[in-house]
């Protein structure tokens, strides 16, 4: 298990995405955060996965794109964004009843799968899928929006979560930054979305390597 800092590209320029997202990596981003809403299950409407095809083309095979679905029927989705080129689909556990289904579905595409839940998601619910998965997202504000407040109250759900699962990749969105960072990490957090504290910083590079270290430092604790 590695510390991962994915910056969301929501906070970023949307009419240069390409460049965005190549000079975000270049600034040390392991993995590009990409927030997929359909304006039914949030109160926003984002992208579709003919962005996605046109990001992959222009950024190439490498870069990780970490696609985090807040749509109403992810399943609905799940071969355009495989095969528009996203290498981790995320989808809500509020959105869908049969998450064998779609966990499945992901996985027939080669690519990673994980589940997140809202701030009012009992964890507990989560539980049952943690061996069938690659990451859990806990989310750390209300999904919708960047520039949000850290809801710290969820830290309990990542410390379960990491108790039950030492290795299994725990992501935290919503309201991280230099200053809520170790409050993550020290739950157990290991994959760090960030968007406006990276893309309305002065210094992503430094933002971002803050955030790794601080990441790597309670990892390093909890062995
Ligand atoms: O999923 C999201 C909103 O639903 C965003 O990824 C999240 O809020 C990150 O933005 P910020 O770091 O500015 O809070």
């Amino acid at each position: 298990m590695k510390a991962l800092i994915a910056p969301s590209l929501l906070s970023s320029n949307f009419a240069k995405l390409g460049e965005e997202a190549l000079s975000i990596i270049e600034k040390g981003a392991d993995w590009l955060h990409m927030d997929v809403m359909d304006g039914h299950f949030v109160n926003n409407l984002t992208i579709g996965a003919p962005v996605i095809r046109s990001l992959r083309q222009f950024i190439g095979e490498k870069p990780y794109l970490d696609c985090h679905l807040m749509v109403s029927d992810p399943l609905k989705w799940v071969d355009d964004f495989a095969k528009a080129g996203a290498s981790m689909i995320t989808f809500h556990l509020e959105a869908v009843t049969n998450i064998d289904t779609i966990i499945n579905k992901i996985k027939e595409h080669n690519i990673e799968v994980g589940i997140s839940i809202k701030p009012n998601t009992d964890v507990d619910l989560l539980i049952p899928y943690l061996d069938k998965i690659d990451m859990a997202l806990v989310m750390t504000v209300e999904p919708g929006f960047g520039g949000q407040k850290f809801m710290q109250n969820m830290m309990p759900k990542v410390s379960k979560i990491r108790k039950l699962k030492p290795n299994l990749n725990i992501q935290v969105d919503g309201g991280l930054s230099l200053e809520t960072i170790e409050i993550a990490a020290r739950a157990g957090a290991n994959v760090i979305v960030a968007g406006s504290a990276v893309f309305k910083s002065e210094n992503p590079q430094k933002v971002i390597s803050g955030l790794r270290e601080i990441t790597e430092k309670f990892m390093k604790q909890e062995n």
